[in-house]
């Protein structure tokens, strides 16, 4: 099915998100979004969506205007939309998931559950998805996960598939998995709208990609241009893609991790003993695919794990079995993975997230009482510093774009004297010119003489941004390596072969 956006404008108060955007996406072509953060792109597929009304403009498929007044119109006219965030119920498998279908207030899509088991088996078999309708959707992968929500656009007859950065959350190889399903979506004759800040996934899928800057459709590039070039034509300007650092000045072992085992509720084993340390000066990248317990060695540090044993120490202060609370007051400054679920405060506005947990401190209180002009001054130098694109600061940080979302909590944790910084996932949803910004603000944090520790899945990050890299599997270290180490090398290590055995 062939989709035109005609003209669309659409305003949140006097902020114009998408001006007058024209795009058009033949049938069974793959077409990329590519924009800076904030640029407009979700806005765009929430009112292609249904989610958002637009103030002007037309919505065509196959050159019949359409009103969608809800996600219902639009999944009944045959678009399918992959959210970065789930939509799916753990508990439930996926052929019932398939059943509650659709949108909650709309009711059942597919009532039969035998019928929905059949349903998944075919497209599932089409398409090489490998997904057992009886699966549990808490059992499945991440990347599993997307395909069951793509199964299930793909129940509702979608013929256009829109996908919001899919591969934000998925490892390599399910990123490799989803672009060859892509492939097969677009023979089949499915339209795609992609979005992703990566650039290489972008010039390796698409026919065509349109690249929005704040809120304007300016150009369109052809997927032969290089990363240099589409870099520039989306943010407006030259971005280093690679990290420009000095060696580091590596002080004393002022972090150290002795013997560091975490288990699980159930009393499972998720880090084994494990033993690191970090100098002041020096950035220790943990690499791995997710889900080798590095999300577990960034909760032990901050305070969050609750069966821990051994030891985990800052300038010779113990900081495992204390609070979360003593932790970062102790000068900790802590990144979560999940911004939306731990970072931040959705409903709070920018300048009351960018203070959140020194609200009762110098300088932001004085003698009890709040001092607002300090928390405006931080704010505001918070929002230039980090180039934090919103309305204002004090626009609720749940309205703001996925990428300045992650640019708040950025500028909160190294806005601040800190005697070591800890970031798991510190770029993710960034676009290329807000990437090359963090990188320099970790190489700041560093260059001040901190142990700095960030988790990493991207191993252009975890090679570029690293003074020494420890990749981890099952709970364990695969050994503490170099930058200069092969792709090669790193991924036997992630593939859990320890670097002293290759
Ligand atoms: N409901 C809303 N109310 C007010 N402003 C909003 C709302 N939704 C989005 N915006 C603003 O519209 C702009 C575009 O946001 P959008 O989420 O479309 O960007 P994006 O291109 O998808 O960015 P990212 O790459 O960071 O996900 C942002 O400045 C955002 O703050």
């Amino acid at each position: 099915m062939k989709l035109e956006l005609r003209g669309i404008t659409k305003r949140f108060g006097t902020f114009t998100a998408n001006d007058k955007i024209d795009l058009t996406v033949e049938s069974g072509e793959i077409h990329s979004l590519l924009g800076e953060n904030g640029a407009g792109k979700s806005t765009l597929m929430n009112v292609l969506y249904g989610l958002y009304e637009p103030d002007e403009g037309q919505i065509l498929l196959d050159g019949v205007e359409q009103k969608f007044s809800g996600p219902g119109d639009a999944i009944d006219a045959g678009i399918g939309m992959v959210h970065q965030h789930f939509m799916l119920i753990p508990v439930f498998t996926v052929a019932e998931n398939l059943m509650l279908g659709r949108e909650p207030t709309r009711g059942f899509g597919i009532l039969d559950l035998n019928a929905a088991r059949e349903r998944v088996r075919e497209i599932s078999d089409r398409f090489g998805f490998h997904i057992d309708p009886d699966d549990k959707i808490e059992d499945l992968s991440v990347g599993a996960q997307q395909r069951v929500e793509i199964i299930k656009a793909l129940s509702q007859e979608a013929s256009i598939l829109v996908l919001d950065e899919p591969t934000a959350v998925l490892t390599p190889q399910e990123t490799d998995e989803l672009m060859s399903i892509m492939d097969q979506l677009r023979k089949q004759g499915t339209s795609i709208v992609f979005i992703s800040h990566k650039l290489r996934e972008v010039r390796q899928v698409s026919d065509k990609i349109s690249v929005i800057r704040r809120g304007k459709v300016v150009g369109e590039a052809d997927p032969s241009a290089s990363n240099e070039e589409l870099a520039s034509l989306m943010v407006g300007r030259d971005v280093g893609l690679s990290v420009n650092k000095a060696p580091a000045k590596p002080g004393n072992a002022d972090f150290r991790v002795q013997d560091l085992t975490v288990f699980s509720k159930t009393g499972s084993v998720l880090i084994d003993k494990l033993s690191f340390d970090i100098h002041g000066g020096e950035i220790l990248v943990v690499a791995g695919v997710q889900g080798n317990g590095q999300t577990e060695l960034a909760e032990a540090i901050l305070g969050l794990s609750a069966t821990t044993s051994g030891s985990i120490t800052l300038l010779g202060k113990e900081m495992l079995g204390q609070s979360v609370r003593k932790n970062l007051d102790w000068g900790l400054g802590f990144v979560p993975e999940d911004r939306t679920e731990d970072g931040l405060v959705g409903e709070f506005t920018i300048s009351e997230n960018v203070v959140l947990d020194r609200i009762d401190q110098q300088p932001f209180s004085k003698f009890g009482s709040l001092s607002l002009s300090s928390i405006r001054e931080f704010a505001d130098e918070a929002v230039e510093d980090f180039d934090i694109r919103t309305p204002s600061i004090e626009t609720h940080a749940g309205r703001l774009s996925g990428g300045n979302q992650q640019k708040v909590v950025l500028a909160r944790e190294l806005g601040r004297e800190l005697k070591m910084f800890v970031a798991s996932q510190p770029t993710r949803g960034l676009d290329v010119g807000s990437i090359e910004f963090v990188h320099k603000q970790i190489v700041a944090a560093r260059d001040s003489g901190i142990p700095v520790l960030i988790v990493s899945t991207e191993l252009d990050e975890v090679t570029q941004l690293a003074d020494r890299i420890m990749v981890m599997y099952g709970g364990r270290s695969m050994g503490i390596v170099p930058p200069t180490t092969t792709r090669e090398e790193l991924g036997k290590m992630m593939a859990g072969v320890p670097y002293d055995q290759q």
